[in-house]
């Protein structure tokens, strides 16, 4: 469906009242308010309304909303977002892995363990620095020792569950608390032909989607955020195998100390840590 979007440029004073009028008018009725910073020196910024085509367009509404400025009218064309946003996603390497959409097959050479991600409601395309790092930390691992039994917590677009499926061919729990994730991650498994291996189920951490009855685990994958990987750092201890290894990822460079000390607490210690940008990934074992 097109859209139609009302814009108007001005100084952060000015284009926030602007945002908070739009917000509180048209927001509820869920047209999309958005305000950009376009050039921070200049103090040049930008406030837009979006509607519909379909939508009945108050446009006596619209314009006191922006008022004193004067929103210019654009006839958006009809495109699909996702599609394109996708498009102009580039194919990312994490040690042996390629991460790439279909229109990137092309780009994937004999070596490479490829993975494709038509992803649009997980998370994990491969493009942040903590799937990256999960990839790139998983492939070291199993260079070394292949493992035989691996969960997946949290497991989003299942790009770590197919990549660890693909380079050690043995099968991966894979597990998230998003329904829309798991079905999500259970289709790139079938995309990835690791449907086989590729076991999906919804769980809130450690509980529920038979992760109890298929630990312990030899090595676990869990890209999450620091504060819940932290607080779960008993249940963690509690279905990984003695000397099994964990990767972690989701955390930041600072809160990399709190995270080792959690699960120091629990007898799992640092082996090694990779620095992506702002982010860490961390590899423990017991
Ligand atoms: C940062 S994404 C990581 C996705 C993918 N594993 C990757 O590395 O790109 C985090 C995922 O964890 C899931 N998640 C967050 N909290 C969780 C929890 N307590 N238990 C299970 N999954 C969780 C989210 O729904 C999301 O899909």
């Amino acid at each position: 469906m097109t859209q139609v979007r009302f814009h108007a440029e001005g100084s952060r004073a000015s284009v926030t009242p602007v945002f908070d009028r739009l917000d509180a008018r048209f927001g509820e009725e869920g047209a999309p308010v958005s305000m950009v910073e376009l050039d921070e020196a200049a103090d040049r910024h930008e406030v837009s309304v979006y509607f519909e085509d379909g939508d009945e367009v108050d446009a006596d509404a619209v314009h006191a909303a922006f008022a004193p400025l004067s929103p210019a009218r654009e006839d958006l064309p009809d495109i699909d977002w996702m599609a394109s946003v996708l498009a102009d996603l580039k194919p990312v390497r994490a040690g042996r892995f390629l991460v790439h959409g279909a229109h990137d097959r092309h780009q994937v050479r004999p070596h490479d363990l490829a993975i494709e991600i038509e992803a649009g409601q997980a998370f994990g395309t491969g493009h942040h620095e903590t799937t990256a790092g999960c990839l790139e930390m998983a492939g070291r691992l199993i260079a070394r020792r292949r493992p035989r039994r691996v969960l997946d917590l949290g497991t989003g677009s299942a790009v770590l569950a197919i990549g660890v499926a693909k380079l050690a061919r043995i099968a991966v729990t894979a597990t998230d608390i998003d329904p829309v994730a798991v079905r999500v991650a259970a289709a790139n498994a079938r995309l990835n032909g690791v449907h086989t291996l590729v076991r999906t189920s919804v769980a809130t951490g450690l509980e529920g989607g038979e992760i109890r009855e298929r630990a312990p685990f030899d090595l676990i994958l869990a890209n999450i955020l620091a504060g819940p990987l932290m607080r779960m750092a008993p249940q963690m201890a509690a279905v990984l195998t003695p000397g099994g290894d964990l990767v972690l990822s989701g955390i930041l460079a600072r809160q990399r100390r709190a995270v080792l000390a959690a699960y120091r607490g629990q007898g799992i210690y640092h082996r090694a840590t990779l620095w992506r940008g702002d982010w860490v990934t961390l590899h423990l074992s017991r």
